[in-house]
């Protein structure tokens, strides 16, 4: 690893000659491929954007010349050229690297990013700023086919297109996938662009090797010649200097291109043609299986799991086939995550009642509003960070005509290893205040089944909140049942302090419940709340106690608060929750652990707060002076 270690930053990389740039994209193309077998994360598009992230260090001024990386999710090669090699071991682990752009991180991480298709817009600002500033760098977003897809990527190019004089250079990083294999008519169009591959090669040949000057006027001629032989391609129609298809694993087409771009002015846009999971066979031949992979041996591949344990999504993934079988008017839609969100099965069962509308969250939602228009039962499969996006959708398309769209919220709460921008921590606050929602936390998993099942054959919007990963092993009954609306039900009988827990948060609430002689109570609803039951658990204990996994502010243990004072109840209650802080990467047990949300945290907070260490808890009547109804 002779050429990878001496290089500390860009400035040595472009150090380098030419020709040492190839066996330095081996070497780093390897170490790739062994940190991320030793941590986890994201692999396939990493492996994919070696020589791409050499050129670009390579070619542009980089920290001075931004680069905005679209998602972020390949940006590893980008960390290990730009001082971090030696920390990819603690990649997405807590206190270590994150596995996206973080301004924080680095210089060289010029944009945070993670949620998809921003990269435009911010290059673009940032290209604006360096011209409103009288400043001559220049800004490159690199965006995936699939982040492509995504309206607000077309909402810049919209305004990007139309700025003659900004030094803004969009890079398109055509791998022909997104998570899973890419869909839609942009999917069909590219493809088209690739089948006219030569004629743009043969342009690409002759823009690499000319001065500017000379530049200018081939694509004058050019421009003449499109009009009689062929149609300008969509981004030419959007203002922008198109150049491509070319080879973006090919170092001697890239350097050159990118050198050649660098010197015009205005929006440029070079298409470049990758291969997801590039150099690792295994990777290549499964670029699903490889997208996002836990630790492995590389010699070995992935194995295939054995006996793993249930997880939520799959527990959705079952409830769809069932209900779909049952109910031939259920529709699946999912915005580009049909692995993730447990599709799979379901669109090898109904392809024809299966929508995957690519990475569309908004779309995806009034899609959802206009099958429902017309008496479908759109089920909209969302992780709850992503439907973040489609908001004004939910409300003013769904909400306010009340029409009958499940949402079976994925991802709610601490995700782990992705970090602050995958948590799904809001949507508890995000959708409470949503006049005819109902909305549900699943505590295990059988009960996530009912919910869905509830939410389904509830005549308006729905959301059903499940976290990431395996539940606490509750066996999931077979049948379609449901579980009466807005009723919670009482876990377990205590004194004096009474736990109202939501979803993820009963099981750590009934340690804490053993330990402190609590009462405990699964409240299932968030809207609407069970009233008669806080009423009773208000009359009943000197203390209440709200905990769930989403962000304490707006959330569930909010609506609680709200609820007593409407009541004139006068009660002691603490809200836990998370905190008003963003939450970074790392274990989700152990950041759970961090903020108090495990067993022995709500256990500790609840005696801290009401100071019941002193007080002894056999003794009820030492602290019940604080507060009555
Ligand atoms: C708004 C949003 N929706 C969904 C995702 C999940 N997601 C992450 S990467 C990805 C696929 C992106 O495809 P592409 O941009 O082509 O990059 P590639 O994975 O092919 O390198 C998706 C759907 C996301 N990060 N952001
Ligand atoms: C980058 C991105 O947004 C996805 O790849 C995400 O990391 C998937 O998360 P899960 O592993 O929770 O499906
Ligand atoms: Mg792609």
């Amino acid at each position: 690893m002779t050429l990878l270690n001496s290089i500390n930053s860009p400035a040595d990389l472009r150090d380098l000659s030419k020709a040492q740039l190839k066996p330095l994209a081996d070497e780093l193309r390897a170490f790739v491929l062994d940190s991320v077998s030793k941590t986890g994360g994201h692999l396939s598009s990493n492996l994919g954007t070696v020589e791409l992230t050499i050129a670009l260090h390579y070619v542009f001024n980089t920290p001075e010349d931004r680069i905005v990386w679209d998602v972020g999710h390949q940006t590893y090669p980008h960390k290990i050229l730009t001082g971090r090699r030696d920390q990819m071991h603690s990649l997405r682990q807590l206190n270590g690297i994150s596995g996206f752009p973080k301004r924080d991180e680095s210089e060289f991480d010029t944009f945070g990013t993670a949620h998809s298709s921003t990269s435009i817009s911010a290059a673009l600002g940032m290209a604006v700023g360096a011209k409103l500033k009288g400043e001559s760098r220049h800004s490159v977003a690199v965006i995936g086919d699939g982040s492509m897809t995504a309206g607000m990527a077309f909402e810049a190019l919209n305004n990007a297109g139309v700025m003659e004089d900004v030094n803004l250079l969009v890079i398109l990083n055509d791998n022909d996938m997104s998570i899973s294999p890419p869909v839609g008519a942009l999917n069909r169009y590219l493809a088209r662009l690739m089948s006219g591959k030569f004629y743009a090669a043969a342009r690409n040949v002759g823009k690499s090797v000319l001065p500017p000057p000379m530049l200018e006027i081939a694509k004058k001629l050019e421009e003449h010649a499109k009009g009689m032989i062929m149609p300008a391609t969509m981004f030419e129609e959007f203002g922008f200097n198109y150049i491509g298809p070319i080879d973006g694993h090919d170092l001697d087409a890239l350097i050159p291109t990118l050198q050649n771009l660098k010197a015009l002015k205005g929006p440029q846009f070079l298409h470049v043609v990758t291969k997801k999971g590039q150099g690792y066979k295994l990777a290549e031949a499964d670029p699903v299986l490889y997208h996002g992979p836990g630790k492995f041996n590389p010699a070995e591949g992935i194995k295939p799991a054995t006996a793993t344990k249930l997880t939520y999504t799959k527990v959705f993934g079952d409830w769809l086939c069932d209900m779909a079988a049952h109910d031939a008017q259920l529709v699946g839609i999912t915005p580009a995550m049909r692995e993730g969100s447990g599709m799979v099965e379901f669109h090898q069962n109904y392809p024809d009642r299966y929508f995957d509308v690519g990475i569309a969250e908004q779309h995806s939602v009034t899609f959802a509003a206009g099958l429902a228009c017309e008496g479908l039962k759109p089920v909209v499969a969302i992780y709850s960070t992503f439907l973040q996006r489609a908001y004004d959708q939910l409300i003013h398309d769904v909400a306010l005509q009340n029409l009958d769209v499940t949402f079976a919220l994925d991802r709610a709460g601490l995700v782990g290893a992705d970090g602050a921008t995958h948590a799904g921590n809001y949507d508890l606050a995000y959708l409470r205040c949503i006049p005819n929602m109902v909305i549900m936390a699943a505590s295990d998993e059988n009960e996530c089944r009912q919910m869905l099942s509830t939410g389904y054959y509830y005549k308006g919007p729905a959301a059903i909140r499940y976290p990431r990963g395996a539940g606490i092993g509750a066996t999931v009954q077979k049948e379609l049942s449901t579980i009466p609306l807005g009723k919670g039900e009482i876990k377990r009988q205590g004194q004096q302090v009474a736990i109202l827990a939501f979803g993820s948060m009963v099981a750590p609430a009934l340690q804490a419940g053993e330990k402190l002689n609590a009462t405990v109570a699964n409240m299932r609803f968030v809207k609407p709340l069970d009233i008669d039951l806080l009423k009773q658990l208000a009359q009943t204990h000197d203390y209440l106690v709200s905990v769930e996994e989403g962000a304490k502010m707006g959330g569930a243990g909010s609506a609680i608060a709200e609820a007593l004072a409407e009541l004139n109840i006068t009660k002691p209650l603490l809200i836990l929750g998370l905190p008003d802080e963003f939450i970074d990467h790392g274990d989700a047990t152990q950041l759970l652990a961090l903020v108090g949300l495990d067993g022995a945290g709500i256990s500790k907070s609840i005696e801290q707060h009401f100071s019941l260490a002193q007080a002894s808890i056999a003794e009820p009547r030492l602290v019940a002076s604080l507060g009555k109804i």
